[in-house]
C-alpha cells in the first residue's frame, strides 16, 4: 500500500515514495527534480516506480506547474490529494488572519515540525525554519499554535537582487568569514547573516512570549548550507516536509 508524498517548491519538486501512508514508514525511493524538468519524470525518474496506491503533496508553485505535476501522475491510476492550509490538522491550529494563504508547505513542516517535538518528549515552544527559494521562520508555542512567521528571500534572491541594483557585484560565491575583506565574501557572508539573524530574532521573540527556549528545526534544500553558520543551535531535518506528509495521510488514510 505504497504512498507517494510530493513537495513542489519555486525552484524543485521534491518526491518520496514509502512503503505505506504511516508515520515511520520505510522510505522505498526518493529523488528531486527542477521545475523545467518536471516532464521528465513519468519517463525518467518514476518510470520503474511500484505504483503508489496513494499520492499526497503540498505546491507552493502555482496552478501551471500543478498541472504539470498532475499530466506526470496520470502514469498510474491514483489522484493525487494537494493539502490545503487549514485552520486546524494533526495538532496543530492556525493562527495566520487568512488559514487558507498559508503556503502549504510551511503548513506541512509544521505539521512535521510538531509531531518529531513530540516524539522526542515533553512539548515545547519551536521555531521551523525552512530554507529554499525563500526563506521562512514559523514560531509554534507549547500547544501546537502557530503564532505567526516571517518570510524573506533565499540566497540566491539575495545575491540576484543585489547584482541587477548594482553595478559592481557581479562576482563568484565566496566563503562566510565574520569579518569579510573582499565581494565576494561580503555578499556571501550578507546572506548567512541575514538569514542567521531573522532565525535568532525569532528564537528570541518565541522564547519572550512563552517563558522556555524553543527547539529550532531547519530543512529545505539549501538548509545544510546555512545550519553551521546558525547563531542559535538548530538541528537539520531535511524529512521535515515528507514527515508532515505522512503524518497527514496517517491521520486521513491509515
Ligand atoms: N542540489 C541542489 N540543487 C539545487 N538547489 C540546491 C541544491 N542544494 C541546495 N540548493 C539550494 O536550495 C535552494 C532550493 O531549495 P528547495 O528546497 O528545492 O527550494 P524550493 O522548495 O523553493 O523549490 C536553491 O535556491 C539552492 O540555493
Ligand atoms: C513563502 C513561499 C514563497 C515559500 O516558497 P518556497 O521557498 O518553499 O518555494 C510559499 O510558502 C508561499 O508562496 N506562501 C504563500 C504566502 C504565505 O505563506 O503567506
Ligand atoms: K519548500
Amino acid at each position: 500500500m505504497t504512498f507517494l508524498a510530493l513537495d513542489v517548491g519555486n525552484t524543485r519538486l521534491k518526491w518520496a515514495l514509502y512503503e505505506a501512508p504511516r508515520v515511520g514508514a520505510r522510505l522505498l525511493a526518493h529523488g528531486a527534480q527542477f521545475l523545467e524538468n518536471i516532464e521528465k519524470l513519468a519517463e525518467g525518474d518514476w518510470a520503474d516506480l511500484p505504483p503508489p496506491n496513494w499520492v499526497m503533496g503540498c505546491v507552493v508553485a502555482g496552478d501551471a506547474v500543478k498541472r504539470r505535476v498532475e499530466e506526470q501522475l496520470e502514469l498510474w491510476d491514483v489522484v493525487p490529494r494537494w493539502v490545503v492550509s487549514s485552520s486546524e490538522e494533526a495538532g496543530v491550529v492556525n493562527g495566520y488572519d487568512h488559514p487558507a494563504r498559508l503556503g502549504t508547505d510551511r503548513w506541512v513542516a509544521m505539521i512535521g515540525a510538531r509531531q518529531r517535538l513530540l516524539s522526542q518528549g515533553p512539548a515545547r515552544p519551536c521555531v521551523v525554519v525552512m530554507v529554499g527559494t525563500a526563506v521562512t521562520v514559523e514560531a509554534l508555542d507549547i500547544d501546537g499554535r502557530f503564532l505567526g512567521g516571517i518570510i524573506l528571500p533565499g540566497h540566491g534572491i539575495m545575491l540576484r537582487a543585489l547584482e541587477s541594483g548594482t553595478a559592481g557585484l557581479h562576482v563568484p560565491t565566496g566563503e562566510v568569514r565574520d569579518f569579510p575583506t573582499n565581494t565576494s565574501d561580503a555578499l556571501t557572508s550578507g546572506g548567512t547573516f541575514a538569514i542567521a539573524g531573522a532565525v535568532q530574532r525569532m528564537v528570541e521573540n518565541l522564547q519572550k512570549h512563552s517563558g522556555y527556549a524553543p527547539v529550532c528545526y531547519m530543512t529545505g534544500g539549501a538548509g545544510w548550507k546555512m545550519a553551521p553558520s546558525m547563531s542559535t543551535p538548530v538541528e537539520l531535518v531535511e524529512s521535515l516536509i515528507f514527515d508532515g506528509l505522512l503524518e497527514i495521510a496517517d491521520r486521513r488514510l491509515g
